[in-house]
């Protein structure tokens, strides 16, 4: 069964369309790759489903239910999480305070109730910590959880937006580029954490310029240019396709240009 549908969506900036008309389906369960030379849309595709744009047509559909409109924290809730791109972390906050703040996303009990401290606060903000906690040590930060946020290294903050999206018990995870920056060997290690994650019966939707990567760890590819779907289909199909070969040739971007 599908858990997510994209149905035609289309997005325009100005006279750009961004996406143009991207239809694909991810099966629950999946660790599906949305891949594509710099700026074919991808990102857009994830502000879209994750409610930060609204589309200018078609469709999103999560868990049978239309979700294009609804504000980013009420997708959230409906169990959609995210890293971005771009770090967007708490710089500041310890990584454990980090990670409590998608926990947080799932408490029930309100601003009063936070404030007279009643006990069914006490127990959720205890069930929150917990949860934190675990999520941390789920990534291996276990033993950095005071550690200020901007001083973890670059790879482990990435790990830590991935923890702090766990926390909100998501049914969908949709990482963007999660091996950015990071060497080798943390990318080896979160090829293995992301099937971790495909363990638990989490559905993981990525976006990943290091092709190592999403040839080991995506069961299916879609593949978009210029807005487009270009191709679809099983990592061992995409890499021997001829679009999507001449998509990454034509590109002038040096990253791009190695990538199968
Ligand atoms: N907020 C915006 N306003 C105007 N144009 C935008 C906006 N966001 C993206 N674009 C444009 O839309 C197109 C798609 O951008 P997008 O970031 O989705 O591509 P991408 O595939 O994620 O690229 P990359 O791999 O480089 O991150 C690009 O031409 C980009 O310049």
């Amino acid at each position: 069964m599908s858990l997510l549908k994209l149905d035609k969506l289309i997005k325009d900036f100005g006279g750009l369309r961004a996406v143009d008309e991207v239809t694909f389906e991810v099966e629950a369960g999946d660790v599906f790759g949305l891949i594509g030379p710099n700026g074919a849309g991808k990102t857009t595709v994830f502000n879209l489903i994750t409610g930060n744009y609204e589309p200018n047509g078609g469709d999103v559909i999560f868990d049978g239910t239309r979700i294009n409109g609804l504000a980013p924290n009420k997708i959230v809730s409906l169990g959609v999480a995210r890293t971005f791109q771009t770090i967007r972390l708490f710089k500041s906050l310890s990584a454990l305070e980090n990670v409590l703040s998608g926990a947080h996303c799932r408490m029930t009990s309100g601003s009063i109730a936070a404030m007279l401290k009643t006990p069914f606060q006490r127990r959720e903000e205890k069930e929150a910590l917990k949860l934190a906690l675990t999520e941390l040590d789920f990534v291996g930060l276990g033993d950095q959880a005071e550690t200020r946020a901007d001083g973890l290294s670059y790879g482990n903050q990435r790990l830590l937006e991935i923890a702090r999206a766990l926390a909100t018990k998501p049914k969908l995870l949709i990482l963007d580029e999660p091996a950015g920056g990071m060497n080798e060997q943390e990318t080896d290690a979160l090829i293995e954490i992301i099937a971790r994650i495909k363990a638990r019966g989490i559905t993981v939707l990525l976006i990943e310029h290091d092709m190592s990567l999403v040839m080991q760890a995506c069961e299916k590819l879609v593949v978009i240019e210029y807005g487009r779907k270009i191709a679809e289909g099983l990592p061992e199909e995409i890499k021997v396709n001829k679009k999507v070969i001449e998509a990454y040739l034509g590109t002038e971007d040096e990253e791009d240009e190695t990538c199968f």
